[in-house]
């Protein structure tokens, strides 16, 4: 297992991590949005791609392959399925670590049906060989199958009814071009606005059969960390405090106090997050420290600080990685409810973030 992969596992098993745990899988299928309208948020992928959906079907054709590139739960697989259900044809899921060889490719393709969509999730995780399959079944609607092995090996020519692929990926930038071009069009999924995901939680407790005030919504939107997996995940764990510790209704005190006992805070940061920010903070000044040093003062492994950790803190622009090292900004000071030392305050001193 890669660190990244580790890092994953890690994020899986926290509140606020991104990528889906068994729970997540067992409600996400009763939450996704079903159609285009339902979709909320993410305006200009939604529109390009209502163009690019509405143009095929008026063709009678396929759509274009589309590619969907965006950080986890923001919303791919849902798309993906809203994708099939608006061209009104069927959906095949896999992913790329499921593809190994070529042959898992070939056995795949050659079972679609005529205007299919195939989601290929992680898509940037193929094997090499099945990615070159894939170029020739995206361009020419034809692979090869290779049959035998060594010089006796011959090349059996496989013809594919017209498909749509529908590829996600959380790294765009780690496509190779030639994969990257075959695709018609692109979308790249944004972190949502907290308007945006107060909707998605309001739709979600509509569905769920949870009583939720306005400001119950906004208080879990605003710790949701711009992802709607997240929020949805918060929703149902908001939703047991209240039925346990009050009359079920979500309210923003309930929100409140149910996420202080998870130790969620109300800008999205867990305990971890803020372990790390602590130490860079109380014990080295605000920085500039290694990632070594806050790892060992922290008590987490580097790559948990590195991959679980900080990406959101720099997207929230609480921490930046600099060539001297982790420095602390003036806003996370603010965050933690301290003072920056006047001489020694992480960016301030060097004047990075502005004194
Ligand atoms: N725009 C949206 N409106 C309402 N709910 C949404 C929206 N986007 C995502 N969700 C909800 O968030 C959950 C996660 O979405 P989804 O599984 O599509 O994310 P993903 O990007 O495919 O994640 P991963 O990369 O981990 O596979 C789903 O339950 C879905 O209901």
């Amino acid at each position: 297992m890669s660190a990244n992969e580790q890092a994953g596992g890690e994020a899986a098993e926290r509140l606020v991590g991104a990528a889906a745990d068994g729970e997540d899988l067992a409600v996400e299928a009763a939450l996704r949005p079903k159609d285009l309208e339902e979709f909320i948020g993410q305006t200009r992928v939604r529109e390009q791609l209502d163009l690019v959906l509405r143009a095929a079907r008026a063709r009678g054709g396929t759509a274009d392959h589309v590619l969907l590139s965006g950080s986890p739960g923001l919303g791919k697989t849902t798309l993906s399925m809203i994708i099939a259900a608006e061209m009104g044809a069927p959906i095949r899921i896999t992913s790329g670590p499921a593809i190994q060889h070529a042959g898992d490719l070939a056995a795949i393709l050659s079972s679609l049906t005529e205007g299919e969509v195939l989601f290929l999730d992680e898509i940037h995780r193929m094997s090499r060989p099945a990615e070159e399959m894939l170029y020739m079944a995206m361009e020419d609607f034809r692979v090869d199958v290779v049959v035998g092995k060594g010089p006796g090996a011959t090349a059996i020519p496989l013809e594919l009814p017209p498909f749509t692929l529908v590829g996600a990926t959380t790294r765009a930038g780690l496509l190779p071009p030639p994969l990257r071009d075959r695709f018609g069009f692109t979308g790249h999924m944004e972190f949502y606005e907290p308007p945006e995901l107060e909707r998605v939680v309001r739709r979600s407790a509509g569905l769920l059969g949870v009583e939720v005030t306005a400001e119950g919504a906004a208080e879990i939107a605003g710790r949701s960390r711009g992802t709607p997996r997240i929020a949805n995940r918060l929703l149902r764990r908001v939703r047991d405090y209240a039925q346990v510790r009050s009359d079920g209704v979500v309210t923003r005190e309930t929100a409140t106090r149910a996420l202080a006992v998870y130790e969620v805070d109300e800008r999205g940061l867990d305990r971890l997050d803020r372990a790390v920010l602590n130490a860079l903070l109380k014990l080295f000044g605000g920085g500039p420290v290694g990632l070594s040093t806050l790892s060992v003062a922290v008590g987490e492994e580097r790559e948990t600080v590195e991959e679980v950790a900080e990406p959101f803190l720099v997207r929230e622009g609480l921490l930046a990685r600099t060539p001297r090292g982790r420095v602390a900004t003036p806003a996370a000071w603010h965050h933690l409810g301290l003072q920056p030392p006047r001489s020694s305050a992480g960016g301030g001193q060097d004047g990075l973030f502005g004194g």
